[in-house]
């Protein structure tokens, strides 16, 4: 028999997984594995819990990319290197997506009982790591802004509306970006680093994998409103990258400066002030995948 240390967040996405608990313990019960279920009270109690997963074979962690986010860092922090199993259940799910892992409970739970796993890439901005995005500008800090009882009855419905809701307010920001080849300067609307390749359920980065040695930046130029929206249709498509109103770079790492206070977005959870270095962690981590 395997140990499973398993995280659940009953307030990721519509808090369905904390009735169907049972139902993931059954399956991975069925796949040899003994489950010590752990119900997080907060995202501090995460950095807490994550302690007792020692000694484990394995974690798993149910809930968003917000849950993920915080269990991996807490994972790093206390030097914990168990293979990572994933059962989303956020709202978005983007990371989970990106890695071809079903929402559906049991299917799910069949990854990790069929034991492939795979090496992934771990981006950091200043001091945190992240798993798939980095980001500033409009509608970047959708999914803090909203309140969680509307995203737990609408689900990723409710990022939109509270995007809409957004638009009137939208203005440029003034960045700096660096890499080690380039320094660009530029008004931007909004920018995006990828570690996976989707946001907001939408493919930024169509070609890029979280294990392929590199970040992409995405940014939407200061535009006028008829570009902008041309640019949304081609970004539906995925045919926004070589638009003359994007930014986009692949990089291992991208400074970026500005002057104004903006918000930033760091897997769905607010993110450090600027001046940001986000950059390709050496760390690596290792998740079940289908
Ligand atoms: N008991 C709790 N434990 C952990 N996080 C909690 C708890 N209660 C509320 N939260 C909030 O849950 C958020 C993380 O949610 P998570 O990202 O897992 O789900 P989501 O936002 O619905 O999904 P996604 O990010 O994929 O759209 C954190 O921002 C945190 O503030």
């Amino acid at each position: 028999m395997k140990k499973a240390f398993l995280i659940y967040n009953p307030y990721s996405g519509d808090r369905n997984f904390r009735l169907k608990i049972d139902q993931a313990i059954y399956k991975l019960q069925q796949g040899n594995y003994v489950v010590t279920p752990y119900r997080t009270m907060s995202i501090k109690d995460i950095y807490e819990c994550i302690k007792f997963a020692k000694g484990y074979d394995t974690v798993i962690i149910s809930g968003g990319d917000g849950t993920i986010n915080h269990t991996i860092n807490a994972m790093v922090m206390e030097e914990i290197d168990l293979p990572i199993g994933i059962i989303p259940s956020g709202t978005a799910n983007d990371f989970a997506s990106h890695l071809g892992i079903d929402k559906r409970i049991s299917i799910a739970c069949d990854v990790i009982n069929k034991g492939k796993c795979a090496s992934f890439d771990l981006g950091k901005i200043n001091d945190r790591y992240f798993i798939n995005v980095a980001a500033a500008g409009l509608l970047a800090d959708v999914s803090q802004k909203i309140d969680i009882n509307l995203k737990n009855t609408l689900g990723k419905i409710a990022y939109y509306i509270k995007g809409i809701e957004q638009l009137p307010n939208f203005k440029a920001i003034p960045i700096r970006i660096k890499t080690e080849k380039y320094v660009i300067e530029e008004k931007v609307f909004l920018f995006i680093v990828l570690n996976g390749s989707s946001a907001g359920g939408f493919k930024l980065a169509p070609d890029a994998t979280a294990n392929d040695g590199y970040l992409n930046l995405i940014g939407v130029k200061n535009c006028n409103i008829v570009e902008l929206f041309n640019l949304f249709i081609k970004m539906l498509k995925g045919e926004h990258l070589d638009s003359n109103n994007i930014i986009y770079l692949r990089e291992k790492q991208i400074i970026i400066e500005s002057l104004e206070r903006v918000e930033t977005d760091v897997d769905g959870e607010k993110g450090p002030d600027f001046p940001l270095n986000i950059r390709l962690s050496n760390k690596k981590v290792k998740i079940f995948i289908p």
